[in-house]
């Protein structure tokens, strides 16, 4: 990569975010830093925006301006608080926009960036599941790109041939199964968020350590493929390989699959975006195949983990399914965390809520909006009628 990138990252103190920093402060003279955002953690956003020397830190909550305020004081760092602001900060003219906020939470500062134009590293799945026709038009007319992060979709799209799509027979999306793939499904019962937190292969996130417990990341991944890559839902396939060092593969109709593989380390896919279309180095352990030794495969298996039935399920229905599957699925997993529910409710829970709304078609944001907003109430219900 010859020129200087600015750059914005929209979730900068989570997983992906701290993952992005360190990329581009090995190569500081690559990038210029035009706002970094968060949720709550004012310490760690403020020691960010000064480390980095950003010219506009975010806090999402409104009630931690002033903490934040007083952390940056000094540094002639802007700063400014609530949803809004989160908008307005992607909004703001940098090239290249990291949407890795978790959850729906992060859909109206990645479609803010997408409606200006700009390349967008998308990690936050939900936005898709939530409103993927929706975001998806508004990359075409907008003329944004979108450069995926999500590992699986990452390795898709460094194999996916888009100039010969009609070559493609089918993606295969790889899973790793999680901390309780071999586990009886009865004695899920009783796990902790401790031990649900575990992923065998990633650090990641809470949320998304959590779906991989449940195979709901996969179910959300399989939409998320439906809406990047041209193909139809019965094209994409999920294969579990428990190493997750093929990262999701493509087959061709001539018989050929083609593979990404590497660590699991998401500083790798994180450069292949940040850099794109050229490469850049990326501080990764390399890939030691004769170490590794051997690579294992099965079919996933649906009755242990339904939330890959649910997703796809969803997929096909269309309408609103997918946007009530992520909320119910958001607020399920929050309140496994809480340890107010247990494991096994996760997916109880987003079943409940995807069966008690008619199907019905989304038409606007505000639509979606209002119906993420109706299940997430929905699956409060639920919970409460659990305890
Ligand atoms: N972690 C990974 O390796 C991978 C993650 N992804 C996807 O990337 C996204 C981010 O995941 P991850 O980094 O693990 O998540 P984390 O929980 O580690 O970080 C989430 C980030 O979003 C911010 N945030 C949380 N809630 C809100 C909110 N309501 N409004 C604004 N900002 C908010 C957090 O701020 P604060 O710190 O203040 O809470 C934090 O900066 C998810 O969609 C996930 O599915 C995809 C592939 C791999
Ligand atoms: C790193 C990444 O992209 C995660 O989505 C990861 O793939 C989770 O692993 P599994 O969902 O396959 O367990
Ligand atoms: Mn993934």
């Amino acid at each position: 990569m010859n020129e200087t990138r600015s750059i914005t990252i929209l979730g900068s103190t989570g997983s992906i975010g701290c993952n992005t920093l360190d990329l581009i402060e090995a190569n500081p003279d690559q990038w210029r830093v035009v706002a970094l955002t968060a949720n709550k953690n004012v310490a760690k956003l403020a020691e960010q925006a000064r480390r980095v020397g950003a010219e506009h830190a975010v806090i999402a909550d409104p009630d931690h301006y002033t903490a934040l305020k007083e952390a940056l004081a000094g540094s002639g760092i802007k700063v400014s608080a609530g949803p809004q602001a989160l908008v307005d900060a992607a909004q703001e003219p940098a090239d290249w926009v990291m949407a890795g906020i978790v959850g729906a939470a992060g859909l109206a500062p990645t479609l803010a960036a997408v409606k200006r134009g700009a390349m967008v590293g998308l990690a936050n799945k939900e936005c898709l599941v939530c409103a993927g026709d929706l975001v998806m038009k508004a990359v075409k007319e907008c003329g944004a790109t979108i450069l995926p992060v999500d590992s699986e979709h990452n390795a898709i799209f460094q194999v996916f041939d888009f100039v010969r799509s009609e070559g493609v027979s089918k993606i295969i999306l790889t899973a790793s199964g999680g901390p309780f793939r071999t586990r009886p499904r009865h004695s899920l019962a009783t796990v902790t968020p401790e031990e649900a937190v575990k992923h065998p292969n990633w650090a990641m996130g809470a949320k998304i350590s959590i779906d991989s417990a449940t195979m709901m990341n996969k179910g959300l991944e399989l939409i998320e493929a439906y809406h990047l890559f041209p193909l139809p839902e019965d094209k994409i396939e999920i294969l579990v390989h428990p190493q997750s060092v093929i990262h999701s593969m493509v087959e061709y109709v001539d018989g050929s699959v083609l593979a990404q593989l590497g660590s699991p380390d998401m500083r790798t896919p994180i450069a292949y975006s940040l850099a794109w279309p050229a490469r850049m180095p990326a501080p990764v352990k390399r890939l030691d195949l004769a170490q590794i030794s051997r690579l294992d495969f099965e079919a996933p298996d649906d009755t242990q983990f339904p939330a890959l039935r649910m997703a796809r399920e969803a997929l096909r229905q269309g309408g609103f399914a997918p946007t009530i599957l992520n909320a119910a699925n958001e607020i399920a997993v929050a309140a496994f965390l809480d340890r107010r529910i247990g494991f096994l409710d996760i997916t109880s829970v987003v079943e409940d809520c995807l069966a008690a709304f008619p199907h019905s078609e989304p038409d606007s944001l505000e639509g979606i909006y209002d119906m993420d907003a109706r299940a997430r109430a929905q699956a409060d219900i639920c919970i409460k009628a659990l305890a």
